[in-house]
């Protein structure tokens, strides 16, 4: 093992397994999660990674083991897969979601066991607009089908995932009846008997390339009236249509994967952080005291700051993920039974979360990369992929500027609620305050104070100032006379950044309510530390949020700094123990620069030897290219 990594892992002040357990969700998950890793993939004899025959060994093996649960489902995977997509990821995360959550019995029965299908929602003219989708399904009584159309160009599906260019179950969404409404299908086609279908790949794509994007015409194509899903809505044999309780019952497998890309957001984020901490730990370079040795380039001040808030980000969007997926379980076992009462609540956050965590992930996931040097820009380091594989998902599930307004749409209805002398419960309870003018800031002291739940406090007032802002700009707006829609278009800009904060406060929320539940006093200490980091790291970025707030004044700011540099310092002992409790396994992480045992260089010269390019001392394109030209010469 690196002398350095060793060292790092000695005199550490807390129990590294009692965290991993804190992650998992006990310590009962931490050893199904190692079991899942160690007994069903890497000692699992039929363990083929990364050949053709990988991908149905991996679908037969979830079936033997009866994993089914989408956690265990993402452990198996990204075992198998380590830390890139592979083309089955929607039919897990998307198609049987939408069979479980939208079929009727029947369906079910008949369906699930059997199939693998893909997510065909989007087209080429329309993926935020959902009402403006135009494939339409017309009912035909005389023969008891639907019968499915692509009427222009830009209503051509594009982009469903996994397309499989033989067999073709996917889910659709169209418009049967009307504008307004449109309902799902389950439309199996049996490539190239089924005429009236125009199939094909839509090329090459920034990334995500283990996955076959597709495109899909249909031209007059029929399918029987049973492969509606009909759980929530129907179209009877007459062809009368059975509204759902909610047209936004259609929308439930988006929100089910949003809330699973937060959990997701902060997997990528540790798994980076892992990579680069540990780099970071063995990279020596340049010197900070002349003549002394070249130091750990993680004892830069600067590398701690590209770094340190990181991983407490990491930290708080899998505290995040945890509280997203139990919320997200909890409403809609409500909404199972009928109770659709929270249920605009869980789109809002759902929609804001995804939104604010995969754009934080995304930009982090970066700064870890160029904060290993040239390294990190080799494949070697994985970080090029992680990123390449993890960026689409501020598009994907919800593009994410539209996923912040739909959150700002239910703050702005909150607001308006609030005004009108409704008391509000839930993640928007804060803004009752708003209304009775308690968010006057606290009496600022001239020191910052540090408790936690203080900074949680100026975290609150700071996001119902913005909502208030928001709600000025709409209402000054409509003053001068503007129409609704173009007085909330006009403050869209204040409007996401209310969203933003409203996030980040949660955010924060969460990773103080975690921190109260650890019993263990180290682990406790170093994640309230971590808590404390991920604040002031805010605090910073956005100063003049807090100043407009009124929670901070000009004679604070610079103590924000000062806090923040001693935080730095105060995890810098931590820091390597810190990422092994994420417990990334070296072959999931397949990563040169982040593998535990942090013997990076000699890896790393093995990784470059075994490339394509060097399986002979001279190429072959010499003797095919230059030799000949060079006799010409
Ligand atoms: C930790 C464990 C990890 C496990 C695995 C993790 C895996 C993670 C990675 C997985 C990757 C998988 C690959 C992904 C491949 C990508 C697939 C796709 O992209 S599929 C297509 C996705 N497309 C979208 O998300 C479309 C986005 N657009 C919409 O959702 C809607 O058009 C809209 C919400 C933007 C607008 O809808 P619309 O009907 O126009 O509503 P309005 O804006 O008019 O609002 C009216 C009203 O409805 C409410 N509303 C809207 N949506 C919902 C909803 N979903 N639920 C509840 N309520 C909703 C809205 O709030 C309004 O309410 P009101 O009271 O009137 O204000
Ligand atoms: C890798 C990948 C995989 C995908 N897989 C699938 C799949 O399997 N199945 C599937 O159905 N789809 C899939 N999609 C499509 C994806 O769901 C859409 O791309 C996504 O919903 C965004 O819609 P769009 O492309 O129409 O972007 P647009 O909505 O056209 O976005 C373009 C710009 O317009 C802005 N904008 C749009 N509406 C508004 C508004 N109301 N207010 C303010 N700004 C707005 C956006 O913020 C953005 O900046 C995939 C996409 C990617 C990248």
């Amino acid at each position: 093992m690196n002398p350095d990594i060793l060292r790092e892992r000695q005199n550490a002040t807390f129990d590294i397994e009692k965290l991993t357990n804190i992650l998992d969700g006990g310590a009962e998950r931490t050893n199904r999660r190692r079991e899942i890793r160690e007994v069903l993939v890497l000692n699992d004899p039929d363990f083929d990674y990364g050949t053709p025959t990988s991908l149905p060994t991996m679908i037969l093996k979830l079936r033997e083991y009866g994993i089914s649960d989408p956690v265990e489902i993402n452990w198996y995977k990204s075992m198998y897969w380590g830390t890139g997509r592979e083309a089955l990821g929607l039919h897990y995360v998307m198609f049987l979601p939408t069979l479980y959550t939208q079929c009727d019995s029947e369906q079910f029965n008949k369906w699930v066991p059997l199939i693998i299908g893909t997510y065909a929602q989007t087209e080429m003219g329309h993926g935020t607009h959902l009402r403006g989708l135009e494939t339409t399904a017309t009912f035909d009584p005389a023969t008891q089908e639907f019968v499915m159309h692509s009427p222009t160009v830009t209503s051509i599906k594009w982009w469903p995932g996994g397309r499989n260019p033989l067999f073709l179950p996917l889910i659709f969404l169209s418009i049967p009846l009307s504008a307004s409404l449109f309902d799902l299908f389950l439309s199996g086609f049996a490539l190239p008997t089924c005429s009236g279908i125009v199939i094909g790949d839509i090329g090459p794509k920034f990334g995500f390339d283990a996955v076959d994007n597709g495109y899909l015409k249909l031209e007059h194509v029929r399918i029987p009236r049973e492969n509606m899903l009909m759980k929530y809505a129907q179209v009877k044999p007459d062809g009368s249509y059975v509204k759902p309780l909610s047209s936004k019952l259609t929308y439930g497998t988006m929100v089910f994967i949003r809330s699973l890309i937060v959990g997701n957001a902060g997997i990528v984020l540790s798994q980076c952080c892992t990579i680069a901490i540990r780099y970071s730990a063995v990279r020596h370079q340049s010197e900070i005291r002349a003549g002394e040795a070249e130091p750990q380039i993680l004892d830069y001040q600067t590398q701690q700051h590209k770094l340190f808030p990181l991983l407490a980000t990491a930290y708080a969007f899998l505290f995040a993920g945890q509280y997203m997926i139990d919320t997200y379980n909890r409403i809609s076992g409500d909404i199972n039974q009928g109770d659709l009462s929270e249920m605009p609540e869980l789109h809002a956050l759902s929609a804001g979360l995804k939104a604010f965590t995969t754009w934080t992930a995304n930009t982090g996931i970066e700064v870890c990369r160029m904060s290993c040097g040239g390294h990190g820009y080799s494949r070697s380091s994985a970080l090029p992929d992680i990123y390449v594989e993890f960026t689409p998902s501020c598009t994907y599930e919800g593009e994410n500027t539209v996923m912040m307004l739909q959150t700002a749409r239910f703050l702005m209805k909150s607001y308006r609620q609030v005004q009108a002398g409704q008391q509000l419960s839930g993640a928007v309870s804060y803004l009752n305050k708003v209304h009775h003018r308690v968010m006057a800031p606290q009496a600022v002291s001239s020191q910052l104070d540090l408790n936690l739940n203080t900074l949680v406090d100026l975290y609150e007032i700071r996001a119902a100032m913005l909502v208030e802002l928001a709600a000025q700009s709409i209402q000054q707006e409509s003053a001068r006379g503007k129409c609704q829609e173009d007085s909330w278009n006009n403050s869209t800009i204040d409007l996401v950044r209310a969203s933003d904060a409203h996030c980040h406060y949660m955010v924060l929320k969460m990773f103080r309510d975690k921190v109260d539940q650890i019993e263990d006093p180290g682990v406790h200490s170093v994640m309230s530390t971590l808590a404390h980091l991920y604040a002031i790291h805010g605090m910073g970025n956005f100063t003049g949020d807090f100043l407009q707030a009124g929670v901070l004044t000009g004679a604070q700011v610079p103590s924000v700094s000062k806090c923040l540099k001693g935080l730095l310092a105060e995890v810098r002992p931590s820091a390597v123990l810190l990422v092994d409790a994420f417990d990334h396994h070296d072959k999931m992480l397949n990563s040169v620069l982040g593998r535990h045992d942090g013997n990076v260089y000699e890896a790393m010269f093995e990784w470059a030897r075994s490339s394509p390019l060097n399986r002979t001392e001279v190429h072959e394109s010499f003797h095919k290219h230059l030799k000949p030209l060079q006799a010409k010469l």
